[in-house]
């Protein structure tokens, strides 16, 4: 029986897990699957280290089903079929640790005190990460988890990058610029200094290009700036959120439009970004394949987007050396990455076309002054390697 990690990345209508055993040079990949389609059509799949499918389930009549019962059965199958496995501990990806958490940490009912009043700054993201967490403490009360939190990547950068320029009661009270996808920014810091050290010393660019997007500005592996803020919906556009947006919008929406606090959240957050301005999809490969104009200035305006809040981000570095796409547009999506660098060719960016279109790890001509590179994240592995760490016994007890 070997002992074993889980890491859980819960959203809105997913759940993603891996499983990792505990081998001497860190956390083994032994399974991964995602639970997708709650409240619509839940459907899990889940694939062992080699690729091969374990399960592939719908539920019948699965529309009413809920996070908790899902994990429930999530949990039920792991016990039948992965019984060679003894779970130790489970590890979440947590979106909002706010100004206090910035280390993983043990979960206890304090800590979720704490939490949960966090999720008004992370509603897409925050209920759904801690209704997990509390869905299994009721399954198994005495399982340690362990909550990772996506600002911890970002909570050291210098207090210009955190402040916004309001009143300083403001700030002190957590009013502040505080940045997401910190644990895949995480592990693409690791990755870059084990692959390119020299370039993972010098100032980089990672573009994590999902549903959610956003970049960060890397200097010697540390977050320097990033484009999220306060909340997931600032900087970049998404497949659903607005990214940056004049605040006067928003008073605009209330005042004279005569929308609710509650009617403006769900416009910036569910029916923006892509989808909003596409009229068809928050999906980029669905836009791709569509004919509709409309398609086609979603995409130009997430390129022109992304281009430009990196040409910020430059300012902000002073300068750099590298740039990195990764997440499921970042890392599949040659017409996007193509594009982005077109619009960054005066920073003397060149793409050469073939290795761009076959996603290889170095995207960039020999020639140009910036090396692109293109690196697929991991965010269960640096939930796995916390949640080993933050145990009482850390390293698991080996
Ligand atoms: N081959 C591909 N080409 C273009 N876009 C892709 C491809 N594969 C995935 N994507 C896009 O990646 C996005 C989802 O990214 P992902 O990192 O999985 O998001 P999240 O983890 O936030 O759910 C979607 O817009 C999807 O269309
Ligand atoms: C913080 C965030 O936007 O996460 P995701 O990309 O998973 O939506
Ligand atoms: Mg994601």
């Amino acid at each position: 029986m070997s002992r074993a990690i889980v890491s859980l990345n819960a959203g809105s209508s997913s759940i993603k897990f891996a499983l990792f055993t505990l081998d001497a040079d860190g956390p083994r990949h032994a399974a991964a699957g995602k639970l997708e389609g709650i409240g619509i059509a839940p459907r899990l799949v889940a694939r062992d280290a080699e690729g091969t499918v374990l399960v592939d389930r719908n539920w019948t009549n699965g529309a009413g089903l809920t996070h908790e019962v899902l994990l429930h059965d999530l949990f039920t199958w792991a016990g039948d079929h992965l019984p060679e496995h003894e779970i130790i501990a489970i590890g979440h990806r947590v979106v909002h640790g706010g100004m206090w958490f910035a280390r993983p940490l043990l979960v206890d009912d304090a800590l979720l005190a704490a939490l949960d009043a966090l999720c008004p700054l992370a509603p897409l993201h925050q209920p759904h990460n801690l209704a997990a967490i509390r869905a299994i403490r009721a399954l198994a009360p005495a399982l340690p988890q362990v909550a990772c939190f996506d600002t911890a990547f970002h909570h050291d950068r210098a207090d210009t990058a955190t402040r916004f320029a309001l009143p300083r009661a403001l700030h002190d009270k957590g009013i502040r610029r505080y940045g997401f996808h910190g644990l895949s920014y995480e592990y693409i810091a690791r990755t870059l200094q084990e692959i390119d050290p020299e370039l993972a010393g010098g100032r980089v660019i990672v573009a994590h290009l999902g549903n959610g997007a956003s970049l960060c500005a890397m200097h010697d592996g540390k977050s320097v700036d990033t484009t999220m803020g306060f909340t997931a919906l600032d900087g970049l556009m998404m497949g659903t959120r607005c990214g940056a947006i004049d605040p006067g919008v928003v008073l605009h929406l209330q005042t004279q439009e005569g929308m609710s606090a509650v009617d403006v959240e769900a416009l910036l957050y569910n029916r923006s970004g892509l989808l909003g301005v596409s009229g068809v999809s928050s999906d980029m490969r669905a836009l791709h394949k569509s004919d509709d104009p409309c398609a086609a200035e979603a995409i130009d305006l997430f390129t022109w987007r992304a281009a430009r809040e990196a040409a910020a981000l430059v300012g902000a570095l002073g300068g750099l050396d590298g740039l990195v796409f990764t997440a499921g547009i970042g890392e599949n999506d040659p017409t996007v990455r193509a594009v982005i660098c077109e619009r960054l060719g005066w920073l003397g960016i060149a793409i050469d076309p073939s290795a761009n279109a076959c996603d290889a790890p170095i995207i960039s001509t020999a020639d140009s002054r910036i090396t692109v590179r293109v690196i697929p994240t991991d965010e269960e592995r640096m939930i796995a390697i916390h949640t080993i760490g933050a145990l009482p016994t850390a390293g698991g007890g080996q």
